[in-house]
């Protein structure tokens, strides 16, 4: 393991930031920390990187004990959200400066070769010689990741790296973010707000919530199998079911209702993606509910349904544009709605289970 905490807590005042959190990072990684805002993301990387003490817990970096050890004998580059570039000094000279107070200082030759390859890695050796103030956002921001990897860190801390810039810039340097971690496969631990930035960059996310780790996995199982109701919230829209609508479904013939789901009469929520559902004119033997389209929002190749049921449940449901073109839907008709897989949250078990119908 690159990264490990144990049992990490810290409180400010009576407030507790974080709240025991334990987690790994294997070697070569790049995970992100998503939560919401005050969630504990950025005192967790601040305490990893040696920059805040925590109240109680370890820090280990490669397989070393790091709690007592200063910010410099850790070994992380650092990425800010807010560029931290020097000024008065040339993208060149930016990149260069950790070498050059490193002790002891590498020979001029080597400094000037790894800022080359540094500079070649993020595609600005052709603006080596500006300054800071004459790069874009996105830019100054490929130079500060320069920066940080100059003195070869054993691994890479960035706090909302893109945060600050605009959704384009952000979508690009997202990707060319994965792209140069597939190259360098440095071990980095990257904190953002953003389930979809971190869903495209991250082989690993570690969810947050109020300074506890909800759970962590890779992107697409924690989709799929959320552990708890907050995530299954937090990752994408989901339709939240309550119990009495579900047992106001149509029952239809061939496929039964998973009716521990329904009579459970502790308090579970039953959630449906909005992806998760078909749409028939007739009733298919699936079971289903009666629903009107209350509006049809096209967007793009997908098409969104405000319906609403017969007890006045509203669902938002998505459908492929081609499928909504084969069934001809206009607004204000009358359909039937059947989930096609829904997730369940049982009080009593603590967990949410799948169930495909
Ligand atoms: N130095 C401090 N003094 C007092 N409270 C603090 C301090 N630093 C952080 N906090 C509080 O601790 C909580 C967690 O903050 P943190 O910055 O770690 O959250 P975050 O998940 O990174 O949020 P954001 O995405 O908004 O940066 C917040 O409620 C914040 O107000």
């Amino acid at each position: 393991m690159a990264i490990a905490v144990r049992n990490l807590t810290k409180r400010f005042g009576t407030f507790q930031a974080v709240g025991g959190v334990s987690f790994e990072v294997p070697a070569g990684e790049l995970v992100a920390l998503l939560g919401p805002s005050g969630s504990g993301k950025s005192t967790i990387l601040r305490i990893i990187a040696g920059l805040e003490p925590a109240d109680s817990g370890d820090v280990e970096i490669t397989g070393e004990d790091a709690s007592n050890l200063s910010t410099q004998q850790r070994g992380v580059g650092f990425v800010f959200q807010h560029y931290a570039l020097f000024r008065h000094m040339t993208i060149r000279q930016n990149v260069a400066f950790g070498l050059q107070v490193q002790k002891p200082r590498p020979p001029a030759s080597e400094i000037k070769a790894r800022v080359e390859e540094l500079l070649e890695l993020v595609q600005l050796l052709v603006h080596a010689d500006r300054y800071p103030s004459q790069l874009s956002g996105g830019q100054r921001q490929r130079v500060a990741l320069a920066r940080a990897l100059a003195t070869r860190p054993k691994v890479l801390l960035l706090d909302e790296p893109f945060g600050a810039l605009d959704a384009k810039v952000r979508d690009e340097l997202r990707t060319w973010l994965r792209r140069l971690h597939d190259e360098v496969h440095v071990t980095s631990l990257f904190v953002t707000h953003d389930q979809q930035e971190a869903f495209e960059v991250a082989d690993q996310v570690i969810v947050l919530n109020k300074g506890k780790v909800e759970q962590m996995g890779p992107p697409q199982e924690l989709y799929e199998h959320p552990a708890t109701p907050f995530v299954t919230e937090f990752l994408g829209s989901v339709n939240v079911l309550r119990a009495e609508t579900v047992l106001g479904m149509e029952l239809g013939d061939e496929v039964p209702l998973p009716l521990d789901v329904a009579n459970s009469n502790d308090n579970s929520a039953v959630y449906v993606r909005p992806h998760d559902f078909e749409i028939t004119r007739q009733s298919n033997g699936r079971p289903a509910w009666s629903a009107r389209i209350r509006k049809l929002i096209p967007l793009g190749g997908l098409v969104r349904l405000d319906l609403t049921l017969l007890d006045g449940t509203t669902l938002n449901v998505q459908l492929t544009r081609e499928r909504c073109l084969q069934l001809a839907l206009v607004d204000g008709e009358d359909i039937y709605v059947s989930p096609k897989d829904w997730k369940v949250f049982h009080e009593s078990k603590r967990f949410v289970e799948n169930y495909v119908i």
